[in-house]
């Protein structure tokens, strides 16, 4: 994966990160999770999760609101108690081992509440104490210049932007050099110099070996910094996967158009899986194929035999954005009480 690019202020770069993350060479995954079940009461909301992320990567956890994606992270922490399965984090039980991974861990919250009255520089302290860190105040002005909030260290945290607390929050989980960050939903209200500066902040982490979970509801947040991907859907993993394992295990689609009349598609299995919409005068042929190279070997064939002319011709493979959908629009629920 490319990680390059340039960060917020003056210290997104190669000393912050060297101090901000700590290095460890342990060959187990950094998380480690088997048949995670998690309920509030009567409704089951993790229904049999299981995900690895390995060490120094980034795994993304995608979903539809509601899937389990907060309550996962939350078990992952040690912060909820699972009805059933196994977590592992840096190789302990997070609910068992919590003060002993407390230090090894960094979190952001999707709604921290930090202390309006007090600044950044203030809170930080206070919060490097809890954790037990001792933090120097270089390593401090550094860590909120590596968020891009030197400059606001001193103002009550009341009187910051919503996107300021939001970077004052990936600051509070980087407290303390931690060896795995969860981060839930990290650049939600950020503007877009923000979020790429956000984004470059976390390569680098990346590149000087941190391991990240992150839940976005931002697809191409995803794309751009995942090593491997999860989309959850209703309790369940619905896809797992590196990008491209994931996209090429979904169908692709060829598409053309045609001027005047005739047959569309070759008369094969090509017929059910195609969809033809007049429009302007052409007819637009859309073919879902599993397939690539063979259906459009048969399309092309079939295309100079007819002496078609197939105009616009082009393939794609299926997008993030179209899996998403597909399994969005898929419920899991009634799948299971029909099949
Ligand atoms: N405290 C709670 N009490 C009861 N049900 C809850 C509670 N917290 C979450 N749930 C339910 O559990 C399911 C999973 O919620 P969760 O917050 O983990 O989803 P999510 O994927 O993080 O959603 P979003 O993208 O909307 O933040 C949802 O159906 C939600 O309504």
């Amino acid at each position: 994966m490319h990680r390059n690019g340039c960060g917020f202020g003056t210290v997104g770069s190669r000393r912050a990160n060297r101090t901000l993350v700590r290095m460890d060479t342990t060959e187990a995954p950094a998380v480690h999770v088997r048949g995670l079940r998690c309920t509030y009461g009567e409704h089951e909301a993790v229904r049999g999760v299981d995900l690895d992320a390995p060490r120094g990567e980034l795994l993304a956890v995608l979903g539809t609101n509601g899937a389990g994606k907060t309550t996962t992270l939350e078990a992952m922490q040690g912060r909820r108690r699972p009805a059933g399965g196994r977590v592992r984090i840096l190789g302990l039980d997070p609910v068992r081992q919590r003060r002993a991974l407390a230090a090894r861990i960094g979190v952001m919250l999707q709604d921290s509440a930090l202390p309006a009255e007090l600044t950044p520089a203030e809170f930080l302290a206070l919060w490097s104490r809890l954790k037990r860190d001792r933090p120097t105040p270089g390593s401090m002005r550094e860590q909120l210049t590596a968020v891009g909030l030197a400059h606001r260290r001193n103002v009550r945290i009341g009187r910051l932007s919503g996107g300021e607390r939001r970077r004052l929050d990936l600051a509070v989980a980087l407290t303390g050099a931690p060896e795995l960050l969860f981060l839930d939903e990290p650049t939600s209200g950020l503007d877009p110099e923000s979020r790429a500066a956000t984004w470059e902040l976390i390569r680098g982490l990346l590149r000087t070996g941190s391991t990240i979970v992150l839940t976005t509801h931002h697809l191409e947040e995803a794309e751009a910094l995942a090593d491997r991907l999860l989309i959850l859907h209703e309790g369940t993993v619905a896809v797992a996967g590196t990008l491209s394992e994931i996209v090429t295990a979904r169908r692709a689609t060829i598409r053309y158009e045609l001027v005047g009349a005739g047959p569309a598609v070759p008369e094969s299995e090509l017929v059910g899986r195609a969809s033809v919409t007049p429009e302007r005068g052409v007819r637009l042929v859309e073919i879902r194929t599993p397939d690539l190279t063979r259906d459009l070997g048969t399309l092309l064939r079939w295309a100079e035999t007819q002496r078609s002319q197939l105009h616009r011709l082009h393939s794609s493979e299926a997008t993030l954005a179209e899996i998403f959908h597909e399994i969005s629009t898929t419920h899991v629920s009634e799948e299971a009480t029909t099949s």
